[in-house]
């Protein structure tokens, strides 16, 4: 009898034995348990609930309905014990979320129309386990608020903390202000569903970019904090994370944070402790010669909670690291995992397993939040993992809570998320330098293959698990489209399943660029090159049209093994056919909008950085000799407007033996004006019409000498 409780429970003792589901259940103890395990009860129970049938009794310690237990409850906050036996089943909470988690494992026990006589001792590891809602970009919705705050009900997570740096009343400059009454009102509602799902729904605060320590601004934000505590707020956070200046001043923050606590928190009966982000929160960024966290240690009232995001601000949670900042801020640290924010690689999914932190860690931290994605149902992947991580680190296992996971966000279509989620889970390179596995099981099979075939002699049973993969992965694409389920889901991830479809046809056409090149098949071989040239081109259209943003635009996926090895073997078996029959067809699948000409030599091969809006010419160090007569020539695929052009040569003088042209038909030409801008930099500026080609010439007698500095190109659709 495998009990699949989630998170996993602590402690479990079964019998072997069940009983087929009561037609009537009793229920005892309505009075005093927790009314929210009673109305979730009585809302899953629904009409098998009446005067008569078999007895539930639920309480928390101490109330007269489940008094024989009471020495079965284990004594920690939110604690529970729950036993199903042939005469009764006990819902005992050590408090009343206790109860309500109770309620919640007795409800997942109920499936394949039985229950398993069981006897469950249970508690959660950390105090504090939830999601911190603080990334930058477009905030949640309400609507995907209120299904996050369900899920964490059912996955016994308790902490929801609001604090999206993109709503001005939560920072600068209307964090004095309260909400209007619209806002105001979503607010409360969510406190409402909050309280319900026993998740404390915390509301955060960011004033540090413009804060004035003086009492005027002191009174501005306990003012604010009332009003939020009349919309039912019973949490409160303090964000001093990402500003420098005034607002970061230690011992400022420190009279302001121990004001509040002993003045708003301490002073109400109902409010939970207040969570302060330092501005040192990561251990990088600690500066142990300005004393910030000695102050914070020193100073600060030990009833305040102090994140920490670890070693860096994205990094894995060591024992290490956490018994680190314990010494320094003298009480345990509340972790805000930045994972799987994605705000620093927003054209990446990040679906893979919650791996990496200590399963020694739950005695040194206070609380564990994870900063998610912008894409609310996407992220419930880890989130949900991270509620089986923070509840029983011991038993915690990556792969098999993963794999639940998935069961249970898209019950209906298993397998083909498994498949998505296997191959976009890596973020590719970025400023953070932080990686994660993808593709983990097809990797070795792509390594081997790609090494052997380029040797000449692969293994047929690699070639065919490489092409079922592929198959897999197109067959995923088109599955999940179609997925009605959980339609806020596939609506997040449809561009990438866009561009997972065209993943799986491009690899499956390459393969088969080999098969026809072995057999000496041209036509064929050409058929298949040329649709894997118009999957890529149609790879690159899809990623200038969804996702855009100024950061990271686009839609990436499969980005670790899968897409190099479309181009690996697209390029090796080209190689091959252009020896063979004597042509040269180019090599690169990979579509670039922008192709260059030039007659200038050291310019001849110069590779051009090409994003979905913009193509940069590689800058070059060394001096540039420019012929007289000497152009350098952009051709974009298509007319584009053009907002502008950036060129810096970096010359002394002036440009006057230089001209810049642009064209739509690379015949009528048109000069446009060069200003040079205060960095001397060159912006070209012409009437607003479409363009296919940009050129740059020497028109003067004798040869410049220049340094190309930067030129680039804007172009938007
Ligand atoms: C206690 C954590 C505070 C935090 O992580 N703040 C932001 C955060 N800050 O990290 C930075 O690197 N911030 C930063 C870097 C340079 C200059 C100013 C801020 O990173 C996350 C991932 O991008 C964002 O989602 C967070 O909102």
């Amino acid at each position: 009898q495998d009990i699949q409780v989630q998170p996993s429970p602590r402690q479990v003792n079964v019998t072997g034995k069940s009983m087929t589901i009561p037609v009537a259940f009793r229920l005892v103890g309505e009075q005093e348990a927790n009314p929210h395990a009673i109305a979730l009860l009585k809302q899953f129970l629904g009409d098998r609930l009446g005067t008569e049938g078999f007895p539930l009794f639920v309480g928390e310690k101490g109330d007269r309905a489940v008094r024989g237990a009471k020495r079965l409850i284990p004594d920690h906050p939110e604690g529970y014990y729950l036993s199903i036996t042939d005469k009764a089943i006990t819902l005992a909470g050590n408090d009343e979320r206790g109860t309500y988690y109770a309620a919640r494992t007795f409800m997942q026990l109920f499936h394949e129309g039985h229950l398993p006589f069981v006897g469950i001792q249970d508690y959660p590891d950390v105090r504090f386990r939830g999601v911190v809602e603080g990334f930058y970009g477009t905030p949640w919705s309400h609507e995907a608020r209120l299904r996050q705050l369900r899920f964490y009900g059912e996955n016994k997570l308790n902490t929801y903390i609001y604090g999206p740096k993109d709503d001005p009343f939560h920072s600068s400059p209307n964090w004095r202000k309260p909400y209007p009454a619209k806002e105001a009102a979503r607010l409360a509602e969510l406190v409402k569903v909050a309280d319900e799902n026993e998740v404390d729904f915390v509301w955060a605060i960011h004033p540090g970019l413009d804060i004035r320590w003086e009492t005027s601004d002191r009174d501005s934000l306990m003012a604010k904090f009332e009003r939020m505590y009349d919309l039912g707020v019973r949490s409160f956070a303090v964000f001093f994370d990402d500003i420098s200046g005034e607002g970061a001043k230690a011992d400022r923050q420190v009279e302001l944070l121990n004001y509040i606590d002993d003045h708003f928190v301490q002073v109400k009966p109902d409010v939970t402790p207040l969570i302060v982000c330092p501005t040192e929160y990561n251990k990088g960024w600690a500066r142990p010669e300005s004393g910030y966290l000695a102050t914070i240690g020193e100073k600060l009232n030990p009833s305040v909670e102090v994140m920490w995001t670890g070693d860096r601000v994205i990094s894995e949670i060591t024992r290490e690291g956490v018994e680190w900042i314990r010494e320094q801020i003298k009480r345990p640290a509340y972790i805000w995992w930045n994972f799987p924010v994605s705000d620093y690689v927003r054209d990446h999914l990040l679906l893979g397993e919650v791996y990496g932190n200590g399963k020694d860690i739950a005695g040194s931290i206070s609380g564990f939040v994870a900063n998610p994605m912008e894409w609310a149902e996407a992220s419930k992947l880890a989130i949900y993992c991270v509620a089986d991580y923070t509840w029983n680190m011991q038993s915690y296992d990556r792969s098999r809570s993963w794999h639940r996971a998935i069961r249970a966000i898209i019950p209906e279509n298993v397998e083909a998320f498994t498949v998505f989620a296997r191959h976009n889970s890596d973020l590719g390179e970025n400023v953070h330098r932080f990686r994660r596995e993808e593709s983990v099981e097809i990797q070795p099979v792509a390594e081997r293959f790609m090494k052997r075939y380029r040797e000449g002699h692969y293994d047929e049973r690699d070639f065919l698990a490489l092409q079922d993969e592929f198959e897999r992965v197109a067959e995923a694409a088109d599955l999940l489209l179609i997925d009605r389920e959980n339609e806020a889901l596939i609506e997040e991830i449809t561009p990438w399943l866009h561009q997972f479809k065209i993943l799986g046809d491009a690899g499956q056409e390459a393969l088969a660029m080999i098969k026809a090149g072995e057999r000496g098949d041209r036509e064929l071989f050409l058929r298949k090159y040329n649709h894997v040239k118009a999957l890529r081109k149609r790879s690159y259209e899809l990623e200038r049209q969804f996702n855009q943003n100024p950061y990271q635009p686009g839609v990436k996926t499969g980005t670790t093994v899968l897409q190099p090895l479309v181009l690996d073997v697209f390029t090796e078996a080209t190689e091959r056919f252009n020896r063979q029959n004597g042509t040269d067809l180019p090599l690169l699948a990979d579509y670039s909008p922008c192709k260059l000409t030039t007659n200038v030599p050291q310019l001849e091969h110069l590779p051009l950085q090409v994003y979905p809006s913009r193509v940069h010419l590689t800058p070059l160090l060394e001096v540039v000799k420019w012929p007289a007569g000497g152009y350098l020539q952009l051709e974009l695929d298509d007319a584009y407007r053009i907002p502008g052009t950036r060129l810096n040569f970096d010359v002394k003088g002036d440009l006057s033996w230089g001209v810049m042209e642009v064209s739509a038909d690379g015949e009528t030409w048109q000069t446009v004006t060069l200003t040079r801008d205060a960095r001397g930099r060159l912006n070209g500026k012409w009437e607003d019409t479409p363009v296919k080609f940009v050129r740059f010439t020497n028109t003067g007698e004798g040869e410049q000498q220049v340094y190309l500095r930067e030129f680039y190109v804007v172009f938007s659709l």
